[in-house]
């Protein structure tokens, strides 16, 4: 089976975009003096060639193009978008493949995984081309002769500025809500992993008038900051870390601009003593996403197990976690990647020397493999710490790297005050066979989505999304679009 679809790959390099410009007004451009940078392999450490490094004007320009496309665009019939949008869901799925691949070679998780991201894009595209129709607004019954409406609008340039664990879903996935609700779009890929985001608009560039949809690329932080600086951009959606959050929205702060942030987050799982130690076992290597070696806002990376049923479910883990062997990103049946640069690499491997200086048990891992075919990547071994207490750094930063931290508790209480002591609350995984204890605890932890007896997954059209620094708003659901929207109230009086 894995060989067929193997063999159904396409070749590395015909995968990568052959543009490699800024994509504005329908057209590709150099950026500004023919400036680039280059994107590497984080896999096997190749070069996968130069991209633009787009300068402060030419973010102008870009913005500029997408202001200008505004009127058209958000004049365009619901329904009218509504087709264009599906009809980029059907391109993304149809190249989802080569689409996986080209991700898979450039932020280092595995293409096996990344099909499944090209899949959840496409998905989400049509939930949005579905719910243009819901953009509805309200009326209130103010007498006879009157009509008072509240009607819904679109709020202009929408940009869209991304991390580099999922570079092609948040390409895709991401324009769809405020290209539904009529505004145009700038997305700023992450320097790590440009390449998706280059050949998205290669394929599905001219779906669109010019200027609706368009993407700068650039290495440094700056040129994110470039864009939150513009005044024409009506509103920031960041998905990235707390630190980028805090400075989107105080840099959005002069323009009033309301800001969408999706950010960290340093979730837990929580097993009560009535749990499957099997199933608690398999949650808690599942609930990493080691496929993308842990670097997933969403992974519960703090495992709250109770003292009964602790050892039973760390004896049955081993089964569960060699499912995941770190291997090349490219090849189909590999089922760990790499880490996506160097940065993440060193950033992971301090922290398990931090997580080992302050007394934690090595459970599982904790180095970079062995394997010599890896050598040249960035590559680190799924990582398991026992023994560890809520005031250790590796129980309380979030790593974005593949190490759990696996505590242990007694009393509720306690266990819960441990679990909201810090300043993010994105996402939780309760494992109980106990209703009540599912909802009180569903209900007590600070955080925007929680499983119960289940852990990783998205649902299409339900509401993700953080409280606390873990962000503002919610998306993936109609909450998303219409927060790219805003309310007008029409009150009209007829003679007579
Ligand atoms: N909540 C979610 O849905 C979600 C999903 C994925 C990743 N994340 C978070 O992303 C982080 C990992 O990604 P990262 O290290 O690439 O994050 P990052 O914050 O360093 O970068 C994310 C993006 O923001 C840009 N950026 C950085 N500083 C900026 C600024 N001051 N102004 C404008 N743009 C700026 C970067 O260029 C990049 O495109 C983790 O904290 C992770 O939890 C959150």
């Amino acid at each position: 089976m894995s060989e067929a679809i193997a063999a159904q790959l396409p070749a590395t390099e015909s995968v990568l975009p052959k543009q490699r410009g800024l994509y504005f007004a329908g057209e590709w451009h150099e950026a500004t003096g023919a400036r680039s940078f280059e994107t590497f392999s984080p896999g096997s450490g190749k070069s996968l060639g130069q991209v633009a490094e787009a300068g402060e004007a030419d973010v102008a320009a870009a913005i500029g193009a997408a202001h200008a496309a505004f009127p058209e665009w958000s004049a365009v019939p619901p329904l009218e978008r509504a087709r264009i949008l599906r009809e980029l869901a059907r391109i993304v799925r149809e190249n989802a493949h080569e689409l996986a691949l080209l991700d898979a070679v450039d932020c280092g998780n595995p293409v096996r995984a990344m099909v499944g991201d090209a899949n959840i894009a496409s998905a989400q595209i049509e939930l949005f081309a579905g719910l243009v129709t819901e953009m509805k607004g309200a009326s209130i019954p103010m007498g006879p002769g009157r009509l008072n409406v509240s009607v819904r609008e679109p709020l202009g340039v929408v940009a869209r500025i991304s991390p580099f664990n999922h570079p092609f879903m948040f390409a895709a996935a991401k324009i769809a809500a405020p290209l539904a609700a009529g505004n145009t779009v700038l997305i700023k890929p992450p320097e790590q992993a440009p390449l998706s985001a280059l050949r998205l608009a290669e394929l599905a560039g001219d779906l669109f008038p010019p200027g609706v949809f368009n993407v700068v690329t650039g290495s440094s932080r700056e040129v994110g900051a470039w864009i939150v600086a513009d005044p024409r951009v009506a509103k920031v959606g960041l998905i990235g870390s707390v630190a980028a959050g805090q400075a989107v929205m105080r840099n959005s702060a002069d323009a009033l601009r309301p800001v969408l942030l999706e950010l960290g987050g340093k979730n837990a799982l929580i097993a009560y003593p009535d749990a499957d130690p099997d199933a608690v076992a398999q949650a808690m290597v599942a609930g990493m996403n080691f496929a993308w070696c842990g670097q997933s806002c969403g992974s519960t990376s703090r495992v709250f197990l109770h003292g009964d049923i602790h050892d039973a479910v760390l004896a049955r883990v081993a089964k569960h976690i060699q499912a995941f062997t770190p291997g090349l990103p490219e090849s189909w049946d590999t089922t760990m990647g790499a880490l996506a640069s160097k940065a993440q690499y060193d950033r992971t491997l301090h922290y398990i020397e931090t997580g080992r200086a302050e007394g934690a048990t090595v459970f599982a891992g904790g180095k970079p493999p062995d394997t010599p075919a890896l050598a040249e990547g960035y590559f680190v071994e799924p990582t398991i710490f026992t023994d560890v207490t809520s005031d250790m750094t590796i129980a309380r930063d979030e790593i974005f790297g593949p190490v759990c931290s696996v505590l242990r508790w007694q009393d509720e209480a306690t266990m819960l005050a441990e679990v909201n002591a810090l300043d993010v609350g994105l996402t939780c995984s309760i494992w109980t066979r106990d209703f009540d204890a599912a909802l009180r605890t569903a209900t007590a932890v600070e955080v925007g989505y929680v499983w119960v007896n289940e852990v990783s997954k998205h649902f299409v059209g339900a509401p993700f999304g953080g409280k606390k620094q873990s962000g503002i708003g919610r998306e993936e659901c109609i909450e998303e679009m219409l927060s790219f929207t805003d309310l007008k109230n029409i009150h009209m009086k007829f003679a007579g």
